[in-house]
């Protein structure tokens, strides 16, 4: 199966460079300047430094060029990916699409998979997911990761497509536990960077992605997601991850944060709008999910760290 990667990101590069490994690839940048710049130099200097492009991966601007391939990766970021579908694929479309953004709306609440089957109705739609730096997967390091689909038998082609020599994918049918690991582990991740950030230690962050574990999955159960999945790469095994390396961008502002110093703006950090849609989404359901309604708070200068540390450890004592 042929395949294209939308967005010349960090992420959809990486992954194109992946793929290449097993024949033509390719990669769609929505600014012309950067794709020539990128097919002069073979090197994605902005997004993913010190990596070079293989002679198997073709790279365009053009975007129809681009959806004629059997499979389409969406690598925008999350709060994109609605309007990038409104300009790009048309409603009426039967392609596979995959997503590989992490987070929810915060305009609807709603995941990655739910808005391509809502504005794509008779798309395949997947989820890509998991703990995966792009920096390791364009080195040819070592990555597993989740591919969700409600179709498992279209999942298993696209399991087959899409895994390479060092990208190895497990499946699930379950999209919706997909969808919630990534997106929350980020905020988590946000919470851990503050806490070492702030000096609080190592034990801080154990507990910070122990109990911040146990309220995705405690949403989780409550929507209706596998447990399971959360338990799997792209909840537990992404947590711990993101919760632990500078590499992560939502830990690094959280690091910031901690510290006292700024965070450049311009930089994806998928956690923050999450943060917010998970509040939205919570208050209603009066599902408990007090680390992510302590990140919002953070986030928008509501608190500042010191009372967000003792308003999570006065509250109420109770059962693991
Ligand atoms: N970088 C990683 O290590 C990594 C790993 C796994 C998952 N992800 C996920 O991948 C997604 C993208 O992250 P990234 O790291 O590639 O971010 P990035 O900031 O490096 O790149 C985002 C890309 O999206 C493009 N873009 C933004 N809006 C667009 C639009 N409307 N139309 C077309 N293109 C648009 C930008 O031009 C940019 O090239 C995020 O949801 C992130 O969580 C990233
Ligand atoms: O840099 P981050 O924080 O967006 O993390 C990248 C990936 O999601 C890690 O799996």
């Amino acid at each position: 199966m042929s395949v294209s990667v939308l967005g010349a990101g960090a992420f959809g590069t990486a992954l194109a460079i992946s793929l290449a490994q097993k024949g033509a690839v390719t990669l769609w940048g929505r600014n012309p300047d950067h794709v020539v710049e990128m097919q002069a130099n073979r090197t994605n200097t902005a997004r993913l430094p010190g990596v070079d492009l293989p002679a198997s991966m073709s790279l365009t601007s053009d975007i129809a060029q681009a959806l004629a391939a059997d499979v389409i990766l969406l690598a925008v970021p999350m709060q994109r990916l609605a309007g990038f579908l409104t300009d790009h694929i048309p409603q009426s479309s039967t392609a596979n699409l995959v997503a590989c953004c992490k987070g929810f709306e915060v305009s609807t609440g709603r995941g990655p998979v739910t808005v391509i089957r809502d504005m794509v109705p008779q798309a395949t739609a997947a989820i890509l997911t998991g703990p995966s730096f792009a920096a390791d997967i364009a080195r040819g390091l070592p990555t597993a990761l989740t591919l969700a689909c409600a179709d498992d038998a279209a999942c298993q082609k696209l399991q087959q497509a899409l895994t390479t020599q060092n990208l190895r994918l497990y499946r699930t049918t379950d999209t919706q536990g997909a969808e919630l690991g990534g997106a929350l582990k980020n905020v988590i991740a946000i919470a851990c960077g503050v806490a070492i950030g702030a000096g609080l230690g190592q034990s801080a962050r154990a507990a910070l992605m122990t109990r911040g574990f146990s309220e995705m999955t405690r949403l989780a159960r409550h929507l209706g997601a596998e447990t399971a999945t959360l338990a799997g790469l792209s909840g537990f095994g992404d947590l711990v991850l993101t919760c632990t390396s500078e590499q992560s961008r939502n830990y690094r502002l959280g690091l910031s944060l901690g510290v006292g110093n700024s965070f450049d703006p311009s930089t994806t950090v998928e956690g923050v709008a999450t943060a917010r849609a998970i509040v939205q989404m919570t208050q209603a359901s009066g599902v408990d999910m007090p680390i992510t309604h302590t990140v919002a708070r953070l986030l928008d200068g509501e608190a500042d760290v010191p009372t967000s540390m003792a308003a999570l450890l006065s509250r109420p004592l109770k059962e693991e």
